[in-house]
């Protein structure tokens, strides 16, 4: 069975602090709505790169308390500061989290010996498995087959949360890794990956559409192509109008039609403003509301 995972949000309060009971209404949405198979927590719909050490290691333990072992949680502990994420891979590897995933290390032109060091370094003295997290649209890291079976060398790194469009190097990692743990990372290709074979999709919308996406999956498991198609561009037609409207404060404001008080993006994000407000009411009418 094929896992989809939504990339938790972080509720923040207007002055930047992160509200909990916000971020646990969104945990549980998540459990008990969607009914997704995991949370990719500390990610970028996570504003992880936005937070303080401090709000990290907040949420990782109200996101533990709250789903408990209910669903499979992956947290994200990649940091440009090396120590952080070693403290933070230990950290949460403490509090119960099964998996441990790190972005690549970004903003200076790091060499590969460098990014391999990087990750040979966060699981050296954790007893847990790491998913990388390739995502060269925001990292400018893009790494290539050889360099991705170089990282695999060690044992501990089990798979790729592969958030990027090249489906050519998607379907050389599938078939040179049959064993490894390939997750999707764009919602809006979420077709196209499952027909290369991905063992499951993490992503930001699927804090709304969730159920779509399963039944897509479901769709394709089943051999249905276009019934999988359509709902690939049901889901798309939502992404899109999410995009357009600034899509990270807007899944929020979309959760607060949905009953879940989200907070709002901590800035430098976005903050709401009255024409996004009535863009996410239109995207929840147009394409959520459960007539
Ligand atoms: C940068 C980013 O947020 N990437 C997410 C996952 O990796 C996706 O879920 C996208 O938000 C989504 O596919 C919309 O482009
Ligand atoms: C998966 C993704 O959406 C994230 O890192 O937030």
């Amino acid at each position: 069975m094929k896992k989809l995972y939504s990339a938790l949000m972080t509720a923040f309060n207007d002055d930047g602090t992160v509200n909990e009971a916000g971020t646990r209404e969104m945990i549980r949405y998540n459990i008990d709505v969607n009914k997704v198979d995991g949370l990719y927590v500390g990610g970028s719909t996570g504003e992880n790169f936005n937070m303080s050490h401090e709000q990290k290691e907040q949420v990782f333990k109200i996101a533990i308390d709250e789903a408990k072992n209910d669903v499979d949680l992956i947290a994200q502990v990649g940091s440009l500061d090396l120590n952080e994420a070693k403290y933070l891979a230990k950290f949460v590897t403490d509090l119960g989290y099964p998996h441990i995933s790190a972005v690549t290390p970004f903003y200076y032109n790091y060499t590969f010996e460098q990014i391999k060091n990087y990750y040979n370094e966060i699981v050296k003295d954790v007893d847990n498995e790491l998913i990388i997290y390739s995502i060269p649209v925001l990292t400018g890291v893009s790494l290539s087959l050889d360099q991705f079976a170089e990282l695999f060398e060690n044992p501990k790194i089990i798979g790729i949360k592969y958030t990027n469009a090249d489906f050519f190097l998607l379907e050389r990692v599938r078939n040179r890794f049959p064993d490894k743990l390939i997750l999707s990372g764009f919602d809006e290709m979420l077709l196209p990956a499952l027909a290369l074979g991905v063992d499951g999709a993490i992503g930001s919308t699927y804090n709304l559409n969730a159920k779509r996406a399963k039944a897509e999956m479901n769709a394709f498991d089943a051999g249905d192509i276009d019934k999988a198609r359509q709902l690939q561009k049901d889901s798309n037609d939502l992404i899109s109008a999410l995009i357009a409207n600034d899509i990270y404060p807007s899944l929020k404001l979309v959760f607060k039609e949905l009953g879940v008080n989200a907070g709002v993006t901590k800035r430098p994000m976005a903050q709401p403003t009255p024409e996004m407000i009535a863009g996410a009411k239109k995207i929840y009418n147009d394409y959520l509301k459960e007539d």
